[in-house]
């Protein structure tokens, strides 16, 4: 599991651990680990010349340390600076250090330096940062070579250090080299594709507190799935109750109940109109017809709660007590329009960036719109959480899953899917998924979590490299669990 900390709760870790050691040290270990990692990715390139660009904080003081290791190891260093000067010390021991400093505000000074640049440093803002940057770094930018390799200092500098807010003026880095432990900027969405490669560098720093986000990863699922023993049968795995689908859109009914039946759920129990469940009946014979006892319950994929006759009226009404009763329950797509006050059983709602949007609006009277959330999702996302108690499993090229805030838990992101996955149908496949984990216990976190990697992983394992549909990520679920499992 990589697990994330708010900056905030980062200061106060190293405060603590800065009390107990010499003034420096702490600094000291992380741009010596900076400088490894630098001159590792030189020696990869067989290049000789390092540039940094350094900010006026301690983010700078810590590529200024790094740039000062590396002319020791016989490189090319030198330092852009802005108005401020250097950020420690002076320019002069700098220079007696062997890094040659440059003054920021000369372009010509700044492309020339840059120019022969085979590493950049991004020293320019850290866990200080606000999301955007100062005009002169925005410059000193253009001058970087498509052919260097941007190694940034902490987090590219300009993202937002708690990853909520997207911009496009911050760096994007070929590799983040950060500090004790991860940030939040590291893992979520509106940030994570500005951070390339993520390397951590130990620097003797420990958190007090449970993390802000976490990711599983591949070594969590044995933990999590739920393997059957010798004394379980189809009731004790889990039984779910699927309503799905309707004359409209009835494919999405045999994706959530295969992908279900393929994730190894107890017994599907389907409930819908006559055109889906006759597709249901010929491609899933395993799943059974008509409401009835279930340990969770999963609505809406494909269902049309507009839709006018008696067999679409007597489908809503299950729905509508899925959704009343106290079992735990996944709500996707077309049921999202159903949700209105608070459930206490464990919810879980599915919606991608477009119907949480809609979601926002009709729960808020605010006007938000697709690309509102794709700029915040965590925040477009906690506050449906908060709204509803529910957890909300945001769909993505990363997926979220957000409880509500007063839970104390962790928000997941998850990043395993190739974007191949974005294919109709998937999202009806992912709910089959998690509705298994569902019933058998899992809590909304764990089952919208899991059933992200899984589904992710599965889609990649169906067609390596190559275009999938979604009946064949649903396909490869059992191959991905058995993998999974024996790892
Ligand atoms: N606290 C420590 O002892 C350690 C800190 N470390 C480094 O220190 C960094 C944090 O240092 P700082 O707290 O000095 O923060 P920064 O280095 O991020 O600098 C913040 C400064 O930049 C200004 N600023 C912020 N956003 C701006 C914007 N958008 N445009 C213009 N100016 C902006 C702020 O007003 C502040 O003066 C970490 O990211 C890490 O690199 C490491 O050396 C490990 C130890
Ligand atoms: N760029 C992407 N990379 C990886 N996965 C993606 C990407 N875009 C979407 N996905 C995933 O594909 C699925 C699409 O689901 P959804 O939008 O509900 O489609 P549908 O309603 O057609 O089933 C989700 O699991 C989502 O996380
Ligand atoms: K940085």
């Amino acid at each position: 599991m990589l697990r994330a900390y708010a900056a905030d709760r980062v200061r106060a870790a190293e405060e603590s651990v800065m009390a107990g050691l010499p003034e420096g040290e702490l600094m000291a270990r992380a741009a010596r680990g900076l400088a490894e990692v630098c001159r590792a990715r030189l020696a990869e390139r067989g290049g000789a010349t390092v540039v940094g660009l350094v900010g006026s904080g301690n983010n700078g003081g810590d590529a200024l340390y790094a740039l000062a290791h590396l002319a020791d190891a016989g490189y090319a260093a030198s330092a852009v600076v802005g108005e401020r000067g250097v950020p420690l010390g002076d320019k002069d021991s700098w220079e007696a250090a062997g890094v040659r400093i440059v003054d920021g505000s000369d372009q010509a000074a700044v492309r020339e330096a840059l120019g022969d640049a085979d590493v950049v440093i991004d020293g320019i803002l850290g866990i200080g940062g606000r999301p955007g940057l100062p005009d002169a770094a925005r410059r000193w930018l253009d001058e970087v070579p498509d052919t260097a390799y941007v190694v940034s200092v902490d987090l590219p500098s300009g993202q937002d250090p708690a990853g909520e807010i997207g911009t496009d003026t911050g760096v994007f880095a070929d590799e983040t080299v950060t500090f004790g432990v991860a940030k939040p900027v590291h893992l979520l969405p509106a940030t994570e594709a500005a951070v390339g490669q993520l390397t951590l560098i130990d620097i003797g720093l420990d958190v007090e507190g449970g993390p802000d986000v976490e990711r599983l990863d591949f070594d969590d699922v044995a933990a999590l799935w739920p393997v059957p023993g010798a004394a379980d049968d189809k009731y004790s795995r889990g039984v779910l109750g699927i309503v799905a689908g309707g004359e409209a859109y009835t494919g999405a009914a045999v994706l959530s109940c295969t992908a279900a039946v393929e994730s190894g759920v107890g017994m599907v129990r389907y409930v819908g109109p006559p055109t889906p469940t006759r597709l249901v009946r010929a491609a899933v014979p395993e799943a059974v017809h008509g409401p009835g006892r279930v340990q969770a319950w999963v609505v809406g994929p494909g269902l049309d709660v507009e839709a006018e006759g008696s067999d679409a009226h007597a489908q809503l009404r299950v729905a509508r007590e899925a959704i009343d009763s106290d079992l735990p329950l996944l709500v996707d797509a077309g049921g999202l329009a159903l949700v209105a006050g608070r459930r206490d059983a464990p919810t879980l709602l599915t919606p991608h960036a477009g119907e949480l949007a809609t979601l926002v609006s009709r729960l808020t009277g605010d006007d938000v719109s697709r690309t509102d959330v794709t700029a915040a999702p965590l925040r477009h996302a906690r506050t449906v959480a908060d709204h509803t108690g529910a957890t909300v499993l945001l769909k993505g090229a990363i997926t979220l899953v957000v409880p509500p805030s007063d839970s104390g838990l962790p928000v997941r992101s998850q990043d395993d899917a190739p974007p191949w996955l974005a294919t109709a149908g998937a999202g009806d496949v992912l709910s089959g998924i998690a509705g298994t984990l569902l019933a058998a216990g899992l809590s909304p976190l764990d089952a919208g979590s899991l059933a992200a990697l899984v589904h992710g992983v599965a889609a990649d394992r169906a067609n390596p490299g190559g275009p999938v549909r979604a009946l064949a990520v649903a396909m490869a679920v059992p191959a991905t669990v058995a993998a999974l499992l024996r790892r």
